[in-house]
């Protein structure tokens, strides 16, 4: 699957409900049994949560669009499918949870890129379940220290901590994700599905037990005045770094 939503591969809602989607159907489909998840634009695999589905919104459409995120999170998060994200650009906040939903990780090992839950830097919280997939990938210290500070990582720093699995030069990247799509679909699939769900179970009852509170959690917390001007800032700083 290639991510293409120009420029930089938000995650709007439209988008997220046409992922969701395409996902959905692959899923569906007894004959494909992997996903490489890439992106089509130029460095960037995915710059995470629209922020503009976030800013100056209704609480009603706040709602809506945390119901999409949550259902590409919980379609990725519990496929049958060996998903593997080959990330060839950064990919910040919403777009590393999307990478780190994947069974592995190939990154481009460009420095220019990174990667990383960011949230913080933004004068948001990642939700617990954006914290318990990092915790899963990396453990818990490191995803303390990666939360509070919203750090982003280069993918050399990202290989260390364990955020990516392999890095290779940026023209290998579709062939490695390959190769290593061959070596994951040798396992039979009943047991390698049965051990991914066993693995992330937990995590996935916890959110389906707490949607609707985590829309309101949600809802309530962007909509605030200071949340509201933190995003503001982020976005003019966005643009002011381009000219
Ligand atoms: C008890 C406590 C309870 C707590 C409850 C908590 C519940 C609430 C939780 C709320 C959590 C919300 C979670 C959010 C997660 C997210 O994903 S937020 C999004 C974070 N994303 C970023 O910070 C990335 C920002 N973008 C960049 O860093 C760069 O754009 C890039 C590195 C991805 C690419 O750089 P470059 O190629 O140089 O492109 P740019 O010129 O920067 O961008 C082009 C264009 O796109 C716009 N843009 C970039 N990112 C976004 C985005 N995420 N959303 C919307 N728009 C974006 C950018 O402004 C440019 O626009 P213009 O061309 O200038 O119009």
């Amino acid at each position: 699957m290639t991510l293409q939503n120009p420029p930089v591969n938000s995650l709007s809602l439209d988008f997220l409900t046409e992922f969701c989607s395409a996902l959905e159907k692959l899923e569906m489909d007894k004959s494909c049994r992997g996903v490489i998840l890439t992106s089509g634009q130029p460095k960037v695999f995915s710059a995470g949560l629209d922020i503009m589905e976030m800013y100056g919104k209704s609480p009603e459409r706040c709602g809506e669009f945390w119901r999409a995120v949550q259902e590409m999170w919980l379609k990725l998060y519990s496929s049958n499918m060996v998903i593997i994200a080959a990330i060839n650009g950064s990919s910040p906040a919403g777009g590393c949870l999307m990478s780190m939903t994947c069974d592995y990780r190939i990154m481009a090992d460009n420095p220019r890129y990174s990667i990383g839950l960011n949230e913080t830097q933004l004068g948001i919280v990642a939700p617990f379940w954006f914290k318990e997939t990092m915790v899963n990938t990396v453990g818990h210290r490191t995803t303390e220290i990666a939360l509070q500070l919203g750090q982003l990582y280069s993918p050399t720093e990202a290989l260390d901590i364990g955020l990516v699995d392999k890095l290779v030069p940026e023209d290998q990247i579709i062939a490695t994700a390959t190769q290593t799509m061959t070596k994951w679909l040798a396992v039979p699939d009943h047991a390698r599905q049965i051990t991914k769900s066993m693995m992330r179970k937990p995590t996935i009852d916890k959110l389906m037990s707490k949607r609707e509170p985590d829309i309101q959690n949600f809802v309530s917390f962007i909509t605030k005045d200071p949340i509201q001007k933190s995003l503001g800032l982020y976005l003019s700083m966005l643009k002011k770094r381009k000219s």
